[in-house]
C-alpha cells in the first residue's frame, strides 16, 4: 500500500510517500514544502509525485498536534472526526488551523481516498496521574484541562529505531522550532515538558515555554493585554526570537552570537532551559540510561548538543555527545510513524 503523509510543524511542512507492507516500510519520497496556502501545498506535493513517476497514494495520513479533549487516539477521518478536529483548533494555535487547512485540501484533491489523522498527544495518553494533573481547581481538571504532551510521533519513531536496544530509562530531547523533553520508562511516556498546549515546557523558537503565570496576570491587569496580545507574546514573540530580537532560527543566532550579546544570551538560555528540564526528567525516571537528541536543532547542532551534555556530566551523561555510549542522535521520523499508523488503521478498519 502507498501512503502519502503530511506533517504540519510550526516552522515546516514535511511530507513523504511510503510503501508499507506489514512491518516493512520503504521511503519513496521525503521532502519539505515551502508554500503556506494549503491548496498550493497539495498541488506541489501531487506534482512532485507525478514528476518523479511515483505511484499515486492509496491513502493519506496527517499529523495533527492536538485532538482536543475527545480525540486521543489515531483514527480514520470521517465527518464527525472532522468536526472534532475543527473544535480542537484552539488547543494548538501554531499548528491545528494549518493542519486542518491541509486536510481539507487533500479531501478535495483526492476525493474518495481514505485519510487518517495521527496525534502528537496519543503517545502521552496514559501519563501517570501525578504527571498528568495540573495543580489547579478540580472542576477545571474534570473538564480535561491537564497535561497532554506533544512530539509523541517523534518519540514513537525513536522507540521504533532503537528497537531492542531501547533501555528502561530513556529521555528524548526533541529540539526543533518546538521543543520538548520526554521521560520514557520501559517504552511508555511517564512525563513530558509540554502541557495542555505546545506553548509550555522549555524555551523554543518563538514560544516562551513555562513562565511564571503571574506574568500573564500582571500583563492583563496592569497593561490591559487581551487574548490576542497574550497569544502573540507567548506563541509568536518569545523564546529565541523574543530574547535575541533577531531570529527564531538557531542557525542565524550562531552566526551572530560572537558580536551580538542578545543572540548569545538566547542560545545560553535555550541550553540552560533544556538542561534543567532534562535534569527534572532524570529525577522523574530515578536515573537515566540513554539520552536521545532529535528534531531540527537536536539532530544538526553539534556544538549545542555538546554544551548541553557537558553540563549534564554530573548525571553520567557523556560530554562527548556524538561518541558517548549513553547519548544518541536519531532522526525524528514522524512521517514514517504516520504511514505505519495509517496502514494499521486501514487494516483494522477503524
Ligand atoms: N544545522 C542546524 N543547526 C542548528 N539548528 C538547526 C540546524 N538545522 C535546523 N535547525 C533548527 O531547526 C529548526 C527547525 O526544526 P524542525 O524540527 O525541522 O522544525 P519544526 O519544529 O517546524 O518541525 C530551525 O528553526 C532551526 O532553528
Ligand atoms: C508540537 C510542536 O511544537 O511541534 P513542532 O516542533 O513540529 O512545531
Ligand atoms: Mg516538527
Amino acid at each position: 500500500m502507498h501512503i502519502l503523509t503530511l506533517n504540519v510543524g510550526s516552522s515546516t511542512l514535511k511530507f513523504g510517500l511510503y510503501r508499507v507492507d506489514g512491518q516493512a516500510l520503504e521511503v519513496l519520497l521525503s521532502d519539505t514544502v515551502h508554500t503556506t496556502n494549503p491548496h498550493l501545498v497539495i498541488q506541489e506535493v501531487a506534482a512532485k509525485i507525478t514528476a518523479l513517476n511515483l505511484p499515486a497514494p492509496d491513502a493519506i495520513g496527517h499529523r495533527f498536534v492536538h485532538g482536543g479533549f475527545k480525540l486521543r487516539q489515531h483514527c480514520l477521518i470521517n465527518d464527525q472526526v472532522l468536526q472534532q478536529l475543527e473544535d480542537a483548533t484552539a488547543f494548538a494555535p501554531l499548528h491545528n488551523q494549518k493542519a486542518l487547512g491541509v486536510i481539507r485540501a487533500t479531501l478535495a484533491h483526492f476525493p474518495g481516498l481514505p485519510e487518517a489523522v495521527c496525534f502528537d498527544t496519543a503517545f502521552h495518553a496514559d501519563l501517570p496521574e501525578v504527571a498528568r494533573t495540573l495543580p489547579i481547581d478540580k472542576t477545571l481538571q474534570a473538564e480535561g484541562i491537564q497535561r497532554y504532551g506533544f512530539h509523541g510521533l517523534s518519540c514513537e519513531s525513536i522507540l521504533q529505531q532503537l528497537g531492542d536496544a531501547c533501555p528502561p530509562r530513556l529521555i528524548v530531547a526533541h529540539l526543533g522550532n518546538g521543543a520538548s523533553i520526554t521521560a520514557i520508562k520501559d517504552g511508555k511516556s511517564i512525563d513530558t515538558s509540554m502541557g495542555l498546549t505546545p506553548a509550555g515546557g522549555v524555551m523554543m523558537g518563538t514560544r516562551s515555554g513555562d513562565i511564571d503565570p503571574g506574568v500573564l496576570i500582571y500583563l492583563m491587569r496592569e497593561k490591559h493585554y487581551g487574548v490576542a496580545q497574550i497569544e502573540g507574546l507567548i506563541d509568536h514573540n518569545s523564546g529565541l526570537l523574543g530574547v535575541s530580537v533577531v531570529s527564531s532560527d538557531m542557525r542565524d543566532l550562531h552566526k551572530i552570537a560572537d558580536s551580538n550579546p542578545d543572540a548569545k544570551l538566547a542560545i545560553e538560555m535555550f541550553c540552560y532551559s533544556v538542561r534543567k528540564q532534562i535534569a527534572g526528567m532524570i529525577a522523574a525516571l530515578k536515573g537515566i540510561d540513554m539520552l536521545v537528541f532529535t528534531g531540527g536543532i537536536g539532530e544538526h547542532d553539534v556544538p549545542l548538543r555538546a554544551t548541553i551534555c557537558r553540563d549534564l556530566a554530573c548525571f553520567g551523561i557523556d560530554a562527548e555527545s556524538d561518541y558517548g555510549s549513553n547519548v544518541q542522535v536519531l532522526s525524528s521520523q514522524e512521517n514514517e510513524q504516520i504511514a505505519r499508523h495509517t496502514q494499521a488503521l486501514l487494516e483494522a478498519g477503524l
